[in-house]
């Protein structure tokens, strides 16, 4: 859900985002006004630790490891921020878990990988790195430096995404001839880079006189070359790693190149970074056939400017309530469609709280012993949106924030599927463009639970739900409870609640009787209040709903619900004071 800004006052601190990696000064100077900014290069892994509870935000390139570890110290944080595209030094998952939003910047140095892909190429075609060292030696070696042309070549992509096909347009533009091998590949922007598909890894492999890679480091990339896919080359192969380390075996690699049956590699990333000293990558970088640099495919004054300026508007949107372009684990959202959404995110997380506190101890939403299940209807304009989420994200958090402790749960469009799954909350959507026309507004939302017995076991109220009191009963299997809501000038109203339509914005410390709709309840209730010392605010009375009037059961006549908005939290002893003999059945007291 949104995360408000604190306003700059005196005395308000502001927000905190810590960047422990070098990050381009350009998107940097757009966080200096409205939060405070550390800069702490050559942090340890426990060092991080121990501060990250005071931080909103971290900000990330490739060396800091942002494991579950780090994430559960994390206290505040509401967004990791990768500088870059790779996120595999983050963990996506752990961070999800705590409604963590991760974001890339999946453009800003695409094109420095390619173009460092063709210099590592370039420089493998024509010895450029051993040339160099030799020449700087004193050396004059020309017939041992010589080397092959890159016109009239096979250039084999693995990984036709963002920098594959960059690649794959500057090689063109070189003579090269283009295969590429990628499950996922879109078959049209290939062709018309004029890259030819392979539907196998093995396939290409054969073919290559530079493989070069440009997949992400995940379960089906790693360890992609081996020593099986590596004999199956041609001795003349040269291969090219400006993606991940991870994806080459290293000691395969070295092992080929040293007997010969590959003939260079230019390699940009390896397993550990920075490689450890007398390391099978150590060897690989001083192998004389191999050009390597330190994880600078994205190290261009233009990339760094880019990604730094992507990130950090990303982090003061997140920071400042609304949504990121580039989330990697949450959903991409329109930022006009986000603003129509906004005031319903705020109903639906109300209705959802209203469900939990009124309902209660009846039903707690997360309970084992009843199975609840929720429908939520948009009707009218909000049926015609992309996505939903945000509400969805909103009634779980409504349903759980009354029953999870302050400082427990983020709840946001991040974690809200998991934490629904795993308290086995099951919300259905539905879209209904009927029946708006006769409404006064153009967008409704209806709650319906449809709540059954799972145990035969009568259930005890959860001790966090007891601040409500009612002489009704648990409800029946298959009891539904209805809560409906519209937004009217950006403010949510509830206009259903059960049996009973009325009117009434959820708001403040709201105390809900249930009576017989006959005279002298208003008097009774409000002199039970006043001689409590509580001060009454607003008051609603909502009838029954037309299609409930006059069903049987109703002895004393029609019910109607009584709503009052109080100035202060009323205790238990003042509730059970107004459930009497004078035909107040039910009171409840929710704080929206
Ligand atoms: N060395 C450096 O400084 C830099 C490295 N990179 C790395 O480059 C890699 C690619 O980046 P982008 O092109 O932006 O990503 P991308 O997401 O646009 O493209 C990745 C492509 O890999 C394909 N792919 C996924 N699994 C595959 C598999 N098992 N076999 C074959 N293809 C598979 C996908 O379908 C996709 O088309 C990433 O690992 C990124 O971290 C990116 C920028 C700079
Ligand atoms: O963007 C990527 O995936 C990169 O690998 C760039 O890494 P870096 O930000 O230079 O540490």
């Amino acid at each position: 859900m949104p995360i408000a800004v604190p306003s700059n006052g005196a005395s308000t601190p502001k927000p905190k985002i810590l960047i422990p990696e070098k990050v381009s000064l350009d998107g940097l100077a757009l966080l200096q006004a409205s939060f405070e900014v550390h800069e702490k290069k050559g942090l340890s892994a426990e060092e991080l630790k121990a501060i990250i509870p005071e931080y909103e935000a971290l900000i990330v390139r490739s060396e800091t490891k942002v494991t579950a570890d780090l994430l559960n110290a994390a206290k505040r944080l509401k967004v990791v921020a990768r500088a870059g595209v790779g996120v595999d030094n983050v963990d996506v998952g752990s961070a999800t878990k705590h409604g963590i939003i991760v974001v890339n910047s999946p453009v800003g140095n695409i094109n420095a990988a390619a173009e460092h892909t063709i210099a590592l190429l370039m420089a493998v075609a024509r010895n450029i790195g051993d040339a160099s060292s030799s020449i700087k030696a004193g050396k004059w070696e020309r017939s041992r430096l010589v080397g092959v042309e890159a016109k009239g070549k096979t250039l084999a992509i693995v990984g036709l995404g963002k920098v594959g096909l960059t690649v794959a347009r500057i090689a063109n533009g070189l003579g090269m001839s283009l295969i590429a091998y990628d499950p996922y590949a879109n078959p049209s922007l290939a062709a018309a880079a004029s890259v030819t598909l392979r539907p196998a890894l093995a396939e290409l492999l054969k073919e290559a006189d530079f493989l070069t890679l440009h997949t992400p480091l995940i379960a089906s990339t790693k360890g992609m070359i081996g020593a099986t896919e590596l004999a199956t080359m041609k001795n003349t192969a040269r291969i090219l790693n400006v993606a991940r380390g991870g994806m080459i075996d290293e000691a395969a690699l070295l092992d080929a190149l040293n007997a010969g049956t590959i003939a260079g590699a230019g390699i940009d990333v390896f397993t550990s970074e920075p490689p450890e000293a007398d390391s099978t990558a150590s060897r690989l970088i001083s192998h004389p056939k191999v050009v390597a640099t330190p994880h600078l495919g994205a190290s261009t004054v233009e990339a760094q400017e880019n990604v730094s300026i992507d990130v950090c508007q990303q982090v003061i949107a997140i920071l400042s309530g609304e949504l990121p372009r580039s989330a990697v684990n949450a959903p991409i959202i329109l930022p006009e469609e986000y603003r129509t959404l906004q005031p319903f995110v705020q109903l639906v997380e109300k209705m959802g709280s209203l469900y939990t506190q009124h309902y209660s101890p009846h039903i707690n939403p997360s309970s084992k012993s009843f199975r609840t299940t929720f429908d939520l209807t948009y009707e009218g304009a909000l049926a015609t949106l992309n996505t939903t989420k945000p509400l969805f994200a909103a009634l779980v958090k409504g349903l759980l924030t009354p029953i999870t402790s302050s400082d427990g749960l983020n709840i946001n469009i991040v974690n809200a599927e998991i934490l629904a799954k795993e308290r086995g909350i099951l919300v259905n959507e539905n879209r209904s463009r009927e029946n708006v026309e006769d409404k006064p507004y153009s967008s409704f939302v209806t709650l319906r639970a449809r709540t059954s017995r799972s145990t035969s076991q009568s259930r005890t109220p959860s001790p966090e739900l007891k601040r409500t009191i009612s002489q009704a009963t648990i409800p029946q299997d298959q009891d539904d409870q209805v809560i409906q809501g519209f937004v009217s000038a950006n403010k949510p109203y509830i206009s259903r609640l059960d049996r009973f339509k009325g009117e009434f914005i959820p708001s403040g410390t709201l105390i809900i009787c249930r009576n017989f709709d006959s005279c002298g309840k208003i008097g009774f209730v409000g002199s039970e209040l006043g001689k409590a010392g509580v001060n009454i605010k607003f008051m609603n009375v909502a009838p029954l709903h037309e299609d409930e009037e006059g069903k049987e059961g109703d002895t004393e006549g029609n019910e109607a619900l009584m709503i009052l908005g109080v100035d202060r939290p009323v205790g238990d002893d003042v509730v059970k004071g107004l459930i009497s003999e004078q035909g107040v059945l039910e009171v409840s007291v929710v704080t929206l």
